[in-house]
């Protein structure tokens, strides 16, 4: 059973049912890496505004998407099509198409000059006319409901609340409107809408259109459905995170395979700045959080495969 957390009582430390809802959070953290919150900061009203736009912009002929395709820059901002991005070496390209943006570094920021491709500039399309500040309305949104929901989840692991307080000040955070057609006729057993795969960072904030889809991974093997109507939210916890804090919180695998309907899902990935040490707790270790994300995007984006 994947545990329904209510956001409000989990975000009130003086609710009477605080504790027993931080013991919920520890569950689908540290044991199936999955949750569903309801009772949040962000509506389903927002939620249904930010997939229509991104339903508009998917809609448009492939030409207007060319202008903003990500596969003629070397990062992963704009429009990946149809078999841009492949998750799973076993299995082939996903069929479905993405939309990317993330953190948006300010103009005075001397970390502009370094070009890192994880702080990529946005690259948005004119059409929608309302669809960048759409974007970044529900953007700004999700990232302060995620940085609270960590808050919660370092406390339920048995860290300081403040445990990731500093850690997300220029996030690397990703947010993605992912489009899944009907599943293609020629689709075989190898193609997905998107294939099995654990999520690179530490925590998704994943909207739905409510259409089912989402299937997650069972221990002993099998697949759980997981929905949310709008306004409830999936998180689930990402490969960064599971080692970051010993194995405490786990990173699921997941898939799509996608059905008669089309489906549409807005995920954020939400990773904390890029010098952060994710090294096991007291291990000791340093590694560079931006290291991890760089080397993940280079394996399974098919424009920034490494060659040979
Ligand atoms: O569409 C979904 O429900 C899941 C998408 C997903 O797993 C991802 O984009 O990483
Ligand atoms: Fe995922």
């Amino acid at each position: 059973m994947i545990p329904r957390i209510d956001a409000a009582v989990a975000l009130d430390p003086t609710h009477p049912e605080h504790d027993k809802t931080l013991q919920a959070i520890h569950t689908g953290a540290s044991d199936i890496g999955f949750l569903t919150v309801h009772n949040g900061p962000i509506s389903a009203h927002d939620v249904s505004t930010v997939i229509d736009a991104y339903h508009r912009f998917f809609l448009l002929p492939p030409e207007a998407k060319e202008q903003v395709n990500m596969a003629t820059t070397k990062s992963n901002r704009g429009w990946g099509g149809p078999q841009s991005e492949q998750v799973d070496p076993d299995a082939n390209p996903d069929y479905k198409q993405v939309f990317d943006c993330g953190f948006q570094l300010n103009a005075e920021d001397p970390l502009r000059a370094e070009n890192l491709s994880y702080y990529a500039p946005n690259l948005w399309p004119k059409d929608p006319a309302d669809f960048f500040p759409i974007i970044r309305d529900y953007y700004d949104k999700a990232c302060a409901f995620s940085l609270d929901l960590l808050k919660v989840i370092a406390t339920a692991i048995g860290e300081d609340a403040s445990f990731f307080d500093d850690k997300f000040t220029r996030p690397m955070a990703l947010l993605r409107g992912n489009y899944y057609p009907k599943r293609p006729s020629w689709a075989t057993a190898k193609d997905f809408g998107i294939a099995t795969h654990t999520d690179y960072g530490c925590l998704t904030l994943l909207a739905t259109d409510g259409t089912p889809g989402l299937e997650v991974r069972k221990r002993g093997g099998g697949w759980i459905p997981v929905t949310a109507p709008k306004g409830e939210f999936v998180i689930n916890f990402g490969e960064m995170i599971e080692f970051w804090t010993q194995g405490r919180v786990k990173a699921t695998p997941h898939r799509v395979v996608g059905g008669k309907d089309e489906r549409l899902s807005v995920p954020l990935f939400f990773n904390p700045n890029h010098d952060t040490n994710v090294a096991p707790v007291g291990s000791g270790e340093v590694i560079r959080a931006g290291d991890h994300m760089e080397k993940r995007f280079s394996e399974t984006y098919v424009h920034l495969k490494s060659k040979g």
